[in-house]
This record gives C-alpha cells, structure tokens and sequence, in this order.
C-alpha cells in the first residue's frame, strides 16, 4: 500500500492544485492532503477557514480515481519538529508531493522520500493571483474547479476577503 502526501494552505484551492493531485492519484494508492495552517483564517492572505478549505477540497474530488483523506494540521513554532507533528496528525504515508523549499527541506531530513510535481500554468494558478483579482472585481471562477466557486459564494468568500482588505 502505497500512501502520498500533498500539503497546502489552499487560499483557495485552484486549478494547479488539482492538476497536482490528479497526476498524484495515478501513482499512489490513497492520498492524504494536509490543509496548512489550519488554525489561520479572515486575513488577506489566508482568508478561508480550514473547514472552508476541507469542504472545497472533499468536493472537488469528488470524482478522483483514488481514496483521499483530507486534514487540517495547524502550524507549530518548530520547524524542527513540524515533520513528526504532521505525521502525528495524518495516516501513515510513505511520499511527500511538495515544491515548497521549506516543506522538501523538512521531510527529506525526517527521511522520507519527497517529489517535486511539474508546475501547472503557475502565474495563472496560484492563490496569491486568484485572491489579487478577487479582490480587484476580476474574473476568477475559471482558475478554480466548479465546486470551489461554489463554496466561495455560499460563505461570501469575495465579500469576507474585500472588507478585510480594506484600512480603518
Ligand atoms: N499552478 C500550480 N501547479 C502545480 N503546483 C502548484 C501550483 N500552484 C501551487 N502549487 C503547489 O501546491 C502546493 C500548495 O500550494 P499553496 O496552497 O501555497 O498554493 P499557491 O498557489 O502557491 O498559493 P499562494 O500564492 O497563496 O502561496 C505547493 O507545493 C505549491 O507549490
Ligand atoms: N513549523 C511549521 O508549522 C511549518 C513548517 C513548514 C510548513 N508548514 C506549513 O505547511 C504548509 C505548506 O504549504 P504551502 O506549500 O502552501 O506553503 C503551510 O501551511 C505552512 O505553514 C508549517
């Protein structure tokens, strides 16, 4: 049994992100994808909750050819032993996915086995873009699986994210 590992803050969860874990579900038996920072939201940079985040991920993979588990994991104020909290908090998996420097440095001193998948269209999918043209009144729901949209209006994701936005 074959168990990967994909970890992301998800702010939202986009286009990218699926292309990476359709591509994982081909190689791995089951996957565990780890929801980041899970105990940040309501910021500009992190504007959705880890339970937002989990309902956007558990729906749009909803169809994925492979078992998948997903778990919040909160940030802890070690980096030394971030790997062996993650692995306290998720079932046993054998490979990271990650390009995140800090994330492959982490896990490759843990001892476990970390791949780096191909950026998919990267400066068109990426959260940081997304979140830039919610808050401009850009078009976004195309950079994003049908069910995350739908997530985003049923909480007023564009509406949270502009007022915080905005200075006192
Ligand atoms: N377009 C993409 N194609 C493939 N992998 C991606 C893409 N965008 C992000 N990733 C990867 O997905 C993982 C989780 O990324 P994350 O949730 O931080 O998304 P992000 O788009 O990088 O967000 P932000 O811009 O907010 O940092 C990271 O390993 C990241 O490198
Ligand atoms: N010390 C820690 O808590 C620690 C260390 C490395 C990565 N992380 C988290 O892992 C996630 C990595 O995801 P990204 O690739 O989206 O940045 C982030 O949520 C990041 O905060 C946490």
């Amino acid at each position: 049994m074959s168990r990967g590992f994909y970890v992301g803050r998800f702010q939202p969860y986009h286009n990218g992100h699926q292309s990476v874990l359709e591509r994982i579900a081909c190689f791995a038996d089951e996957i565990v994808i780890g929801v980041g920072s899970a105990q940040i939201s309501h910021t500009v940079t992190n504007p959705f909750t880890a339970g937002e985040r989990v309902l956007m991920l558990t729906r749009s993979l909803e169809d994925l050819d492979c078992p998948f588990y997903v778990i919040p994991i909160e940030d802890i104020q070690r980096n030394a032993l971030w790997a062996a909290h993650v692995r306290a908090m998720t079932p046993p998996f054998d490979r990271v996915y990650s390009s995140n420097p800090l994330v492959i440095q982490l896990f490759t001193e843990a001892g476990i086995t970390v791949q780096s998948p191909d950026m998919h269209e990267r400066p068109i999918y990426s959260g940081t873009a997304i979140r830039q043209r919610m808050l401009d009144g850009e078009p976004w729901e195309h950079l994003v699986p049908p069910a995350v949209v739908d997530v985003i209006r049923e909480i007023h994701g564009v509406e949270r994210l502009q007022r915080i936005a905005k200075s006192d």
